[in-house]
């Protein structure tokens, strides 16, 4: 399957932080959306923004369209389009005035897809966007990001600060974005059931390390949790132990083939979310 982004071996710390991303790698193909998981801090944004090269990584390689991306390349901003959560954009500017600056900002800037999603996003033409509420800031982000003819999307948190029509309304938007496999979507969300709803494949960092790269499919048919006592838990072959957390005096475990403990398995379904939870908060083997 053909990669439009990937990234190998990524490591960035801060000069006054404990932090730093620990040879995250991870690729994004044709056609993919993919959920980037993670509590605050894990590291979610500085993976983004060090792709973008807003941030200067200390090592690894990034590829973008099989090449090593090159921040100063002017055309990185039309093929990437960016949704972070603090966009500066031109507070005294209106809609209708900020369609004449993208147009001559992005290359391949298409005036009637814009035109097309503020409508969509019933996005007022002629109040000042420093006016704005934040839910309709982070529309008119989403707006812009696709009306350059990007073919990868970078959303940090694109879907927060949205009630949930203009959530499903994004989430919806975002699903067409791909339909065609000529393009990608990089997501993150702390929303587990939006990434849930739309991504088929998923990435779970925690302390600037990746935990989990899988397809949503997989996760969902063949992992399970169970809860067993402290017997029930020896039992268990410790290779299919993801991770795992004391719960009173028994244990939630996440297992990476229900099948082979089938016996155990109280309750047959799981939400990401609470994969989520038992990753962040639980052990590993
Ligand atoms: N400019 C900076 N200088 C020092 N430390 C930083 C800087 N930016 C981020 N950090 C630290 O890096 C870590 C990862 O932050 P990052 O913003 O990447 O996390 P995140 O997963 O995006 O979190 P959130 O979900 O809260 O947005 C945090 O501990 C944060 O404090």
């Amino acid at each position: 399957m053909a990669v439009i982004l990937e990234v190998s071996n990524l490591r960035k710390s801060y000069a006054d932080s404990d932090f730093a991303l620990d040879d995250v790698s991870f690729s994004i193909n044709y056609g993919d959306i993919v959920g980037f998981i993670g509590e605050n801090g894990a590291g979610k944004s500085t993976t983004m923004s060090s792709i973008l090269g807003t941030l200067y990584k200390d090592s690894g390689t990034i590829h973008i369209f099989g090449e090593e991306i090159d921040p100063k390349d002017p055309d990185l901003k039309n093929d990437i389009g960016v949704v972070f959560d603090d966009m500066k954009l031109p507070g005294d500017l209106t809609i209708l005035n900020l369609k004449k600056v993208f147009r001559g900002i992005y290359k391949n800037w298409n005036d009637d897809q814009f035109d097309y999603y503020v409508k969509m996003f019933s996005l007022p033409l002629k109040k000042k966007v420093k006016d704005f509420s934040r839910g309709m800031s982070m529309k008119l982000s989403v707006a812009i990001a696709l009306s350059h003819n990007a073919k990868l999307l970078i959303l940090d948190e694109a879907t927060a600060g949205l009630d949930p029509t203009g959530r499903d309304e994004l989430l919806d938007v975002l699903q067409d974005f791909v339909q065609d496999q000529d393009r990608g979507i990089l997501l993150s969300s702390h929303i587990t059931s939006d990434i849930e709803k739309i991504a088929n494949n998923l990435i779970f960092i925690k302390g600037g390390k990746i935990l989990l790269k899988i397809q949503k499919d997989e996760l969902l048919k063949n992992y399970a949790i169970l809860t067993c006592n402290e017997h029930e838990f020896k039992e268990i072959n410790q290779d299919l132990v993801v991770a795992y957390k004391q719960n009173g005096d028994d244990t939630d475990v996440l297992v990476s083939d229900r099948e082979k403990v089938r016996h155990l398995i109280k309750k047959e379904s799981f939400s990401i979310d609470e994969i989520t939870l038992l990753l962040m908060r639980g052990e590993k083997v």
